[in-house]
């Protein structure tokens, strides 16, 4: 049973890997969220920003203390339901498995490949109702139009509209084995340990989700292999251009999204059993 909260907000935005806090929210204030899922990554910032109400929760908690295979996406997705969040706006850090997809380049995937190995809580529906969400098209095609139309308002930043993520478990980073895989016979474009089951959540819980993944590296395909120390260094230039960023989509979105470009808040219509 969902238990509201008293605060409310509009809009979700999800911090991965360099993303803390949110500089430039006004009226600040922090809820502690209880979930059927046990804590949230972090308590939730809330506040305002461009007269909106946005509710920040960073992935990995403030200090980067939870990888991503522990991380408690339910109770993250859980959390911001109960907030009354309808638009999820997530940032992650990627590697790259194409060329022309450089370190400092910004991505909107359109699609994503579960290579994550089934340890993580990833759906709502464990018996009782039974529900089998429809994942074709898995981000909202309204928010990730906004999301673009935002980007090419902010000079610095280069966008590739489109793109297929695989989400490895992690912690680690792939083989170069694996990651020839990833490129050459699956034809993933980038590369994260995080966006699953995040989105599925999101879609489950009838949210529209985009997440603007920001490439950090070239994986382990190219001449030297990725690590995390160049993917926080890359993050730290990233960063500034996401914090950009985000007032111009806030600004953007509307209170509903659009029927006639995304079915997100009525993913479960046709969704159970
Ligand atoms: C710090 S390197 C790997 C780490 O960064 C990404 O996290 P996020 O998606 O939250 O930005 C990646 O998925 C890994 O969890
Ligand atoms: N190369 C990579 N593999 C997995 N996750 C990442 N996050 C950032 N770069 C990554």
């Amino acid at each position: 049973m969902l238990v509201e909260t008293r605060e409310k907000a509009l809009i979700g935005v999800i911090g991965g890997s360099g993303i803390y806090d949110l500089p430039g929210l006004e009226n600040v204030r922090e809820v502690k969220i209880y979930t059927p899922y046990g804590a949230p990554s972090d308590n939730i910032i809330i506040g305002e920003l461009k007269g909106r109400t946005i509710a920040f929760l960073p992935r990995h908690g403030r200090g980067h203390k939870i990888p991503p295979h522990r991380i408690n996406y339910r109770a993250n997705i859980w959390a911001l339901k109960a907030l009354g969040v309808k638009w999820v706006i997530a940032f992650s850090a990627v590697g790259s498995l194409k060329e022309d997809y450089r370190p400092g380049d910004f991505v909107l995937p359109d699609q994503f490949i579960d290579m994550t190995k089934g340890v993580r809580g990833f759906t709502f529906f464990e018996g009782g109702i039974v529900g089998h969400v429809s994942c074709a098209d898995p981000f909202c095609e309204h928010l990730r139009q906004v999301i673009l139309e935002a980007a090419s308002q902010v000079p610095e930043i280069k966008i590739h509209p489109k793109g297929t993520y695989v989400c490895i478990e992690g912690p680690r980073f792939s083989t170069r084995a694996e990651s020839r895989v990833w490129k050459e016979v699956f034809k993933a474009d980038i590369i994260g340990m995080t966006l699953v089951p995040e989105v599925n959540l999101a879609c489950e819980a009838e949210m529209c989700y985009a997440t603007v993944s920001m490439v950090t590296d070239y994986d382990v395909w190219a001449e030297k292999p990725v690590t995390a120390e160049e993917v926080v260094k890359t993050m730290g230039e990233n960063t500034v251009k996401a914090k950009k960023l985000l007032p111009k989509i806030i600004e953007r979105l509307p209170e509903k999204p659009d029927e006639k470009l995304c079915s997100c808040c009525r993913s479960l219509e046709t969704a159970l059993v």
